[in-house]
């Protein structure tokens, strides 16, 4: 018995060294050469088929991949596979399994049993590419019978994106994609650079009038289960909202709650670092289904100061440069030298147009300061599906705060505190951002946190009195003054 045992341990032994004589003499790419053309050989006279899934094709990810490395984490787990490895993305709360190079494991669909392998090889130096290739080259091999390949290779790969679908939105976190300094892609050809998305504001966190964000919250619901409706009325599955609003009222909090009721991804897309139409439609492609596309303070996005001056015979058709740093408004219906610039008729595509339909339940948001200074053609009717106006906090938001900070409700406030509270907020105008600071500052004791906001409201409220009053004492002392202009003029004629 012991012979046995000491043969075994030897011939392993032997393999094992082989193994390692073979990866240390022949290069990588040599042996997987080889590998490649033994198993064609092989395949002439095997009874099984090969399929080969490489993570990038030609210069673009290959999605089965990821699905495939998706759905075999999901198994690989319960099997017995030898060696395994495990990754957690930076933040991230998933952990991924996946086979380690020439690993195997089987899995069965309808009864059948077919084999992955997973196979690493080192890419050349040399290789030539106009943008940065990960060092690794990677690949599944899936192996089936011939006899059952005609039948159950479709249905197991429809499978295979389908389950790596689910465990996708299960498992992983949503994400949180921001496009990449002037258009550069990323070693696997992606645009967008991604972080998962933790932001914990929800519609129950955030301070607004209860009404608005009922409707709000209705909108977005209806948007979610609206598939059937947009196919039957022929419109595009997407929608636009404008936040629009002073600093500190909310708007990038109602972007987090808006993802986080739906569990949607965002794209943060920094409009400064896009060079032209033709960059911002493909980043457009390359945004997945069940997304929240934003662009943050699109007035501070783009110079629109000489638009009126400047849009005379344009029409929509305006050129933004980037002169000063921010892009800049020209005129022009004669597209010709507007290749490499972004045009207010691209921005507008982007929401708007054929290639905004690449995709589908996907919504835009927009947020700025300054709505006003917004070009008309983005604030017409049928652009922006919903404006929503960001305010300075009403009583009923403050209620809503007093709640997340201080964890009470109008009944555990004294009725005078709570008189006095309604008496002063709106008067104050004073932000959500500005009242939440005052109730962190004290969130430790209630009572001085609820005495510190009646005293802070009631001074801005009586400063805004003050500014409100001297305001039409000037306006007055002014219309007299030209009353008394008007008069002089007269007795000179
Ligand atoms: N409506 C609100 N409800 C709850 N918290 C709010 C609200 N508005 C502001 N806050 C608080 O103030 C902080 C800043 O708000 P936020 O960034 O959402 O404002 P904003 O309107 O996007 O401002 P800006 O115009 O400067 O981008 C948030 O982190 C949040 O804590
Ligand atoms: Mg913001």
């Amino acid at each position: 018995m012991k012979e046995i045992w000491t043969t075994m341990a030897s011939l392993i032994g032997v393999l094992a060294f082989s193994r390692t004589l073979l990866h240390t003499i022949f290069p990588p790419e040599l042996l997987f050469s080889f590998t490649k053309l033994f198993h064609r050989f092989f395949t002439c006279f095997s009874s099984y088929s090969y399929y080969d899934i490489t993570e990038i094709e030609g210069v673009n990810t290959n999605e089965l991949y990821n699905a495939v490395q998706l759905y075999l984490s999901a198994t690989a787990s319960l099997t017995s596979s030898n060696r395994l490895s495990l990754t957690r993305g930076l933040n991230s709360s998933a952990i991924t399994f996946t086979l380690s190079h020439t690993d195997r494991l089987t899995d069965v669909f309808n009864g059948v049993t077919v084999v992955w392998e997973h196979i690493v090889t080192q890419r050349q130096s040399q290789t030539f590419s106009w943008r940065p290739l990960p060092e690794e080259k990677r690949g599944f091999t899936l192996r089936i019978n011939k006899r059952h390949k005609q039948f159950i290779l479709k249905p197991y790969l429809d499978h295979i994106t389908q389950k790596a679908n689910e465990i996708r939105r299960r498992n992983e976190d949503r994400l949180l994609h921001t496009n990449s300094r002037n258009g550069s892609l990323d070693s696997r050809g992606q645009p967008w650079e991604s972080v998962p998305f933790k932001h914990p504001s929800t519609f129950d966190t955030l301070a607004m009038d209860p009404v608005k964000k009922m409707e709000i919250m209705a909108d977005l619901k209806h948007f979610a289960d609206g598939e059937a409706f947009y196919t039957r009325t022929g419109r595009a599955w997407k929608r636009g909202y404008l936040l629009y609003g002073p600093p500190g009222t909310g708007k990038s909090s109602m972007i987090a709650a808006m993802a986080n009721y739906l569990q949607y991804d965002i794209y943060d897309l920094e409009l400064t670092e896009v060079q032209t139409n033709l960059e911002l439609r493909k980043l457009l492609m390359k945004t997945s289904s069940k997304s929240i596309i934003v662009i943050e303070d699109i007035d501070c996005s783009i110079n629109l100061t000489n638009r009126n001056e400047m849009n005379v015979g344009g029409g929509d058709r305006c050129r933004f440069g980037f002169g000063d740093g921010l892009p800049e408004i020209e005129t022009g219906g004669n597209n010709n030298n507007h290749n490499n610039s972004i045009t207010l008729s691209g921005l507008l595509n982007f929401t708007d147009g054929l290639w905004s339909c690449c995709g589908s339940e996907r919504i835009f948001v927009f947020t700025t300061n300054h709505i006003e200074k917004l070009d008309p053609a983005l604030l017409r009717s049928g652009r922006m599906d919903m404006h929503v106006f960001m305010s300075y906090c009403s009583f009923a938001s403050l209620k809503i705060l007093l709640k997340n900070y201080l964890g009470c409700t109008t009944d555990d406030v004294e009725p005078e505190v709570l008189r006095r509270l309604e008496e002063v907020t709106d008067a104050a105008e004073m932000t959500p951002a500005d009242i939440s600071e005052v109730l962190i500052k004290y969130r430790r004791n209630k009572d001085r946190a609820l005495r510190e906001l009646v005293e802070t409201l009631s001074v801005r409220a009586e400063k805004n009195r003050i500014g409100f009053r001297q305001s039409e004492v000037e306006e007055v002392a002014e219309e007299e003054k030209r009353e008394l202009e008007n008069v002089d003029d007269m007795k000179m004629i």
